[in-house]
């Protein structure tokens, strides 16, 4: 049940106590990296559903855990709201008057708008507020399927409201360092229009053609599971994630979602002409750019 948190390599743990409430994938990626690297005194867990605190017991995530969020958060230095993005309003008001006077609250969602919405109204004066998005992730939730060095080489985007105390944003920047990843700082809103291209709509993409495929007649379905080698499979696997966290993304982020959506739309009724009227030099234009972009972020990747 315990995961003894030995002080960060070099110093002092970075936080006295960390609270997590949701303890699936990310809280629980983050919960292993604190205590392999002792960046807490201790931690706690909370999540609402039962099974997931009971792993968490078992699997050593966290010092303890507790039944309420309203348990966890008393006494927390830092506490790390890792929940799908509609549990927020009510993570918030649980939480709220619970929270000890100069504590940092910071979440993971993928959204950043809505966090500010629906966290936002429930922090108290004298409590720190720096929202955060990892940008890493698996297919894959729960408590079991977290790991350490999920976020190693990653970007964690932090959007704190602009008069946070810049030694809020440091810490929870330290912790994000620790486990390997960049900072970037940005505005919420900015924020939620950059992940609408770059993870929402590809998210909403597979969800899509794997939709398509399920719904052929039987004999072709067959066929599909059956050569799906590589495009398509590749599709499946994000197609895969979490139907809730992908709902409240999508609720969440609604506004920049639907632009990206009717951009993508037009674009692709103009490859849909092309095809129909044979012009290939547009098709093999496209093409071309697109390989370009492919090459850009694995050179990004790799400098
Ligand atoms: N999965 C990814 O690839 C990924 C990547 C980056 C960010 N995120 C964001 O991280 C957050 C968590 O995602 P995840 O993949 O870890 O999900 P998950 O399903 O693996 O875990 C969610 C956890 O939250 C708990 N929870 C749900 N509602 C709750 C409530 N009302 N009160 C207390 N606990 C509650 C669940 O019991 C569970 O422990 C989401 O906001 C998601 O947008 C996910
Ligand atoms: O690699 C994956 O499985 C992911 O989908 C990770 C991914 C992404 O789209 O890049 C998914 C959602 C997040 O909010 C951040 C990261």
């Amino acid at each position: 049940m315990t995961a003894d948190s030995a002080p960060a390599a070099g110093g002092a743990p970075l936080f006295g106590r960390i609270a997590f409430i949701g303890i699936g994938l990310i809280g629980s990626s983050l919960a292993r990296l604190v205590a392999e690297q002792g960046l807490a005194g201790s931690t706690v867990c909370t999540a609402s559903d039962p099974q997931h605190l009971a792993e968490a017991a078992e699997l050593g995530l966290t010092t303890e855990t507790a039944p309420t969020i309203a348990q966890a958060v008393a006494g927390a230095d830092l506490v790390i709201v890792a929940t799908p993005v509609g549990a927020y309003e009510a993570v918030g008001a649980a939480m709220g008057p619970h929270l000890k006077p100069g504590a940092i609250v910071t979440d993971v969602g993928s959204v950043k708008q809505a966090t500010v919405r629906d966290l936002g109204p429930f922090i108290p004066e004298g409590v720190h507020f720096v929202p955060g998005h990892p940008i890493a992730g698996t297919e894959h939730s729960g408590p079991r399927a977290g790991f350490a060095d999920l976020f190693r080489d990653r970007w964690c985007i932090l959007t704190p409201p602009p008069a946070t105390d810049p030694a809020a944003v440091d810490k929870v920047a330290a912790l994000w360092k620790a486990g390997g990843s960049m900072i970037e700082i940005m505005d919420p809103g900015h924020h939620d229009r950059v992940l609408a291209i770059t993870s929402h709509l590809p998210h909403l993409i597979a969800y899509t053609i794997v939709g398509t495929a399920t719904d052929l007649e039987e004999h072709l379905k067959q066929e599909v599971i059956k050569f799906s080698a590589s495009g398509f499979r590749d599709f499946t696997r994000i197609a895969a994630s979490d139907p809730v966290m992908w709902r409240d993304v999508f609720l969440n982020n609604r506004e920049a979602v639907l632009e990206i959506i009717q951009r993508f739309t037009e674009d692709l009724t103009a490859l849909q002409r092309a095809i129909r009227w044979g012009e290939g030099d547009k098709l093999e234009d496209l093409f071309t750019r697109t390989r370009t972009i492919r090459r850009a972020i694995i050179d990004a990747r790799q400098a």
